[in-house]
């Protein structure tokens, strides 16, 4: 069972995400109990994405985090963390075991058919999933393959270049019709990133994030979102919550990043915006 610290989403009467309430994790928790996440690598020289995002799941509150990936890639990946783990990816996923509560695949994977079939086998192992940036655009030419499969604990996260991709049928000027039309399609919830970010559900609930900043459009600054996402799924929150909680968060750092916000910065944030959201924090 999960023991983690856990966060109270609240969404007010207009449909707009209000500030987590942040609560600790029982004494007795353990980095298990806490939740595993996995995120999958991109290829050698592809790296730095896929890093933000799993610096970004560790720093929520995941209890521990893998890097999954090709020697090479995790070479690169070895250079640069620590406390993340680096794990080899085998050809039927076998590492993706019964203890891993999140998964995150699309920062710098590449679109290939290689993303494709990985996504395809995650999918299978019905874990909780995030798909971002390629692992939406590798599906470009066949996203009913991918619908097929997709159901409500599965979040993706498209721009709105990778929405086009993804729902060319749907009309993206008005944002909120939009992500309510993708998710009812999809079956997943879908998180269309913005100045202002709306969270739909396939049940038809649908939220939306004004609490951000312009200084977060910075490269990178999407695969640390994903991170957030992912490691708040892997401490057993829904679909929906997770990515409600982790659009708040990620806009509280351009908020308190201001000028010069990098991503690298951005995860150095992390700790700073939860202890605002602690329950006997200054909230
Ligand atoms: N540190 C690293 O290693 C980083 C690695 N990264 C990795 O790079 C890969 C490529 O990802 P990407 O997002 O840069 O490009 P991609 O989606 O292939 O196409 C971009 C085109 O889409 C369109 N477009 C329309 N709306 C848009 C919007 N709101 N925001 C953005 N684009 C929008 C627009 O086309 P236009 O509309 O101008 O014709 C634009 O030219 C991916 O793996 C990612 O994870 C990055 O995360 C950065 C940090
Ligand atoms: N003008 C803006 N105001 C607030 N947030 C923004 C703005 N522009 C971008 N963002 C946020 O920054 C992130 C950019 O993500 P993405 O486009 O995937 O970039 P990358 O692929 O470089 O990580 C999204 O979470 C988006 O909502």
């Amino acid at each position: 069972m999960l023991c983690s610290m856990s966060f109270l989403c609240t969404i007010s009467d207009e449909r707009v995400i209000e500030r987590p309430v942040l609560l600790v994790p029982p004494a007795d928790t353990h980095k298990y109990a806490r939740g595993s996440a996995m995120v999958f690598s991109g290829p050698a020289l592809h790296t730095g994405a896929s890093r933000l995002t799993a610096q970004a799941a560790l720093a929520v509150g995941a209890g521990l985090v893998t890097l999954v990936g090709e020697r090479d890639a995790l070479h690169e990946h070895a250079a640069h963390v620590t406390a993340i783990m680096l794990r080899e990816e085998d050809a039927h996923l076998a590492i993706v075991d019964e203890r891993v509560r999140a998964a995150a695949i699309g920062p710098g994977a590449g679109v290939s058919s290689h993303t494709r079939d990985t996504v395809m086998h995650l999918l299978k192992k019905g874990v909780p999933l995030l798909l971002d940036a390629d692992a939406l655009t590798s599906f470009e030419n066949c996203p009913a393959k991918l619908f097929e499969h997709l159901h409500d604990q599965i979040v993706l996260t498209p721009h709105e270049g990778e929405f086009a991709r993804l729902f060319p049928a749907i009309d993206l000027a008005d944002r909120r019709t939009a992500a309510r039309l993708a998710a009812e399609v999809s079956g997943a919830v879908v998180l269309l990133k913005g100045p202002e970010t709306v969270v739909a559900a396939p049940d038809g609930r649908l939220a939306v994030n004004r609490h951000a900043s312009p200084w977060l459009a910075t490269a990178g600054s999407g695969d640390v979102l994903t991170g957030l996402v992912c490691g708040t799924l892997a401490q057993g929150h829904t679909a929906f919550e997770a990515a409600c909680i982790a659009c708040w968060l990620h806009g509280d750092i351009g908020v308190q990043g201001g000028p010069g916000l990098t991503a690298d910065h951005m995860v150095g944030l992390i700790p700073l915006v939860l202890a605002e959201c602690l329950s006997e924090g200054k909230g």
